[in-house]
This record gives structure tokens, sequence and C-alpha cells, in this order.
């Protein structure tokens, strides 16, 4: 089934508005308390749960249990989510150690850079260097990689990942990668977030 972005956005806040709820000791929720949360209307929560054949009823609502396995199973969070970092400059080191990864089940194995002098295979995270990047993702069946290298060197690493099977990247070089068929693309353009801010405030000061 092909899923929107913005169901899938859903998706992910109403598992976590759950596990909330589950961490208070609900044992059932009604679409009403799911919209609250997430802002959305409840015709809309008892429409996106009905594509995945979810079914409540009106007054017992709906098993929250049931409803937490099967969000986790659509967002793969019943598999491990391993992923590998590419460049491991300024940005590449601040998400492997970035502490909300693990609340949300997301682990970064492993770092790959050329530069020798950033090596650290033992490392509890190992860096290691970026010729060891294909047998590394075929050994540990790894599915997501997030590219942090320069620009120009974006491409080629892409090339390199997408012919060692990787499934998603996510890129912070500011250019525009291409995904495929086999290979999901999400560019991260932090400049371009803040043009887009300014811009924003220049037409609000100008209303
Ligand atoms: N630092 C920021 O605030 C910022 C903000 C937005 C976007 N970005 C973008 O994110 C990317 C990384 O930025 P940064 O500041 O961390 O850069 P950085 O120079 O600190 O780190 C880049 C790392 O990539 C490595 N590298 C270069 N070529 C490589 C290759 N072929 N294979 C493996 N490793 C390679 C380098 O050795 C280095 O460790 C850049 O594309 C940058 O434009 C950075």
């Amino acid at each position: 089934m092909k899923t929107n972005e913005e169901i899938i956005n859903r998706l992910i806040r109403y598992r976590n508005v759950l596990q909330k709820m589950k961490g208070l000791g609900f044992a059932r929720v009604f679409s009403d308390n799911l919209a609250d949360a997430v802002g959305v209307s409840p015709s809309l929560v008892r429409k996106d749960f009905s594509m995945f054949e979810l079914t409540g009823n009106k007054r017992g609502g709906y098993q929250l249990q049931t409803l937490l396995d099967r969000l986790s199973q659509l967002l793969g969070k019943d598999k491990k989510q391993n992923i590998i970092v590419v460049g491991c400059g300024k940005i590449g080191r601040a998400l492997m150690n970035y502490n909300g990864f693990p609340r949300v089940g997301i682990r970064v194995v492993a770092g790959f850079d050329s530069e020798p002098a950033l090596l650290s295979p033992d490392a509890p995270i190992p860096i290691l260097h970026v010729r060891k990047m294909k047998q590394y993702i075929a050994d540990n069946d790894i599915k997501v990689a997030v590219l942090t290298v320069p620009e120009p060197s974006a491409q080629s690493i892409l090339d390199s990942l997408m012919k060692a099977n990787i499934r998603g990247v996510v890129n912070f070089a500011p250019i525009t990668l291409k995904g495929s068929e086999s290979c999901f693309i999400h560019n991260i353009n932090i400049e371009q977030e803040f043009e887009k801010l300014f811009y924003r405030i220049q037409f609000a000061e100008q209303q």
C-alpha cells in the first residue's frame, strides 16, 4: 500500500501518544483522545486506522495495545532500526552522539570516514574507513545511512551506498540527491529552512 508523507507523520505521532498513554496505565483509547493529542479530527483518526484494518467501537474505543502493536509493525519498530553515519565531521559526530535516537528505537552502530586521523575502530560506536563500508553494510544488514560528507563527495558516496543495497538515506549535504525504486532519499537542507523562515518573516512584516 502506498502511504503519503502526511499519513506517515500522523502514524508516528499516534504511536508516540499511545506509548505515553500506555505509560500512564490506559488500556483503551478513543479516537477523540488521540485526535486532541495529535491535533487532528476524530474522524481522521478513525479513517487512518481503518486504512490499516484497525477498528474500534463507539462504546469501548480501541484496544491500546492492539493499536500500538500494529503501528509499531507498520513503522518497522518491531525490527532493529540500526543506522550508519557516513562523514564523521562536525554534524556526523553530533548525530552519532545524539541521545534522542535511542528513545525512538534508532541506534547509530558505526560511522565511516576517509580521514585516517578520525578512525576509532574500538570505540563504542566505531569509526571505520569508508573502504570498509560495503562489507559492514552486508555483514550487519544495515538499511539506512546518514550522509554528512561535504557536497562534492555526496553523490559518489550515495552511489556506493546504493551499490551496497542501502534502502534509505538522510542527506545533510546541500545538494538534492535523487533516490531510486530501491532507495529512498530524504534531503535535509538547513540553509533552505532558514531562507524560508526569513521569507515568511519578511512577508508578515509587509502586511
Ligand atoms: N555544520 C553545519 O552546521 C552544517 C549545516 C548544514 C549542512 N551541513 C552539511 O553537512 C555536511 C557535513 O558538514 P560538517 O560541518 O559536518 O562537515 P565536516 O567537514 O566537519 O565533516 C565532513 C566529514 O566528511 C568526511 N569526508 C569527506 N569526504 C569523504 C568521503 N569521500 N568519504 C567519507 N568521508 C568523507 C571528512 O573527512 C569529514 O570528517 C556538509 O555537506 C555540509 O554542507 C553542515
